[in-house]
């Protein structure tokens, strides 16, 4: 059950009693009994003047307003802390949506605990009865259920005529080699999620299973399974190519307009736009992005659906700090889109980030500074706050 704007923005729980026991109490404070819940905020609420009946807009230069829906990491280098991080660091307000809870240090991953569905169907259709998100990145759905309750509120959120830019990142298998996602999403991923995004970033054990084919081995076999991926309904395919042992980091984008081609017909996303409008009412302000410059490459290749495929290198940093750098490069690419004038400059910029971010990485010392003795063999984050730290 899926209700964005049923029972009037209002979430009953379908599935009987929570932790906390309030799962079949309705949390609308205005109809919650007295007696219930009262609180220093409820009774601030009471007391406020009648400030909610105009309608509310938000000024020129407000915040992109971001959306992760993703899993947590509690060692806050990669997941939702990441996102958020990301979000903050190029000058979005972030919101979060959790999908699950993972054990997890620098040093792997112990323990996943699903959300379940209908509780993550409740806090999208909480957020969204009340928050216009201008841009949402996925990354971690955990099973088959939330990835299906996450499709089905996007559906909603469309059918409501909301159109929110979104990032897809197929999230599948941590950089320490544990699994992040039950198996039977992955085709939940590729059928349903994958038509509703603007954007998939997978890397290339990740392209590989969306495509059912063997990852690709080199730039070329890279860009033509960026090109495949449009195949299955996404508007845009950035290929990542962290895994690939060359000298610089190579990502390959593929959509219509990239690299300078000239699109068809196909604008190419499940929302059928691939631009402007960012759904949540308000233009944007305050996102910058450092400046580490990214290169690119046209390939100069056009395939029949007019697609353009362009490789987008960086010089290879030398850090053990990758831990995350596939959710900050898809966050970053979410929270820099509605200020960037089509997908390909947005996720330059990005990846301009992420250099840089990858490039001041070895300034954090988070792992093997805790309980455990032994040598570190970890991942550590990458230093997201590096262009504005005051500390
Ligand atoms: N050492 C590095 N130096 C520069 N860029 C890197 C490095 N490692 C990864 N990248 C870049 O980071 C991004 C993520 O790449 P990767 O292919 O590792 O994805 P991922 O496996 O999803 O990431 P992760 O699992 O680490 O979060 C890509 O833009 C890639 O080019
Ligand atoms: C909750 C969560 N989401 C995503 C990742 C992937 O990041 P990485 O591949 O760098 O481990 C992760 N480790 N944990």
């Amino acid at each position: 059950m899926n209700g964005f704007g049923r029972d009037g923005g209002r979430v009953v729980s379908g599935s009987g009693r929570d932790a906390v026991g309030l799962a079949d109490v309705e949390q609308t404070p205005r109809l919650r009994s007295p007696d219930v819940g009262r609180s220093a905020v409820a009774t601030r609420a009471e007391a406020a003047p009648l400030a909610d009946v105009a309608p509310r807009v938000r000024p020129p230069g407000h915040p992109v307003v971001a959306l992760t829906i993703a899993g947590s990491d509690p060692s806050g280098g990669a997941g939702i802390q990441a996102d958020l991080k990301t979000f903050a660091a190029l000058g979005g307000y972030g919101c979060a949506v959790l999908t699950g809870l993972t054990a997890q240090s620098t040093t792997g991953v112990t323990r996943v605990h699903p959300v379940p569905a209908d509780m993550v169907s409740a806090q999208l259709d909480t957020l969204f009865a009340d928050v216009a998100v201008d841009t949402i990145k996925i990354g971690m759905t955990t099973d088959a259920a939330i990835a299906r309750t996450v499709a089905a509120a996007l559906r909603d959120l469309r059918a409501a005529g909301r159109t929110p830019f979104v990032v897809l990142d197929p999230v599948m298998v941590a950089t320490s080699g544990d699994r992040l996602l039950a198996p039977d999403a992955e085709a939940v991923l590729r059928d349903e999620l994958l038509p509703l995004a603007d954007l998939v970033t997978p890397n290339l054990p990740e392209a590989a299973v969306l495509l059912g084919v063997e990852p690709a081995r080199d730039g070329r076999e890279a860009a033509d399974q960026a090109r495949a991926l449009r195949a299955l309904g996404v508007g845009y395919a950035l290929v990542k190519g962290g895994h690939l042992d060359s000298a610089e980091s190579v990502d390959h984008l593929a959509g219509p307009g990239v690299g300078g081609v000239c699109g068809g017909g196909n604008g190419g996303t499940g929302a059928g736009r691939d631009n402007g409008d960012s759904g949540g009412g308000n233009r944007v302000g305050g996102v910058g992005t450092t400046g580490n410059g990214a290169v690119g490459d046209d390939l100069g290749e056009v395939s029949p659906g007019g697609d353009g495929v362009v490789a987008l290198a960086a010089p290879r940093v030398p850090t053990r700090n990758t831990h995350g750098t596939g959710c900050t490069l898809s966050s970053a690419c979410a929270v820099l889109r509605p200020a960037h004038d089509g997908w390909e400059p947005a996720v330059r910029a990005a990846k301009d980030y992420l250099t840089g971010a990858l490039q001041a990485a070895d300034s954090l010392v988070i792992g093997g500074t805790g309980t455990t003795s032994g040598r570190w063999q970890g991942h550590g984050p990458v230093d997201h706050a590096h262009a504005t730290r005051r500390t």
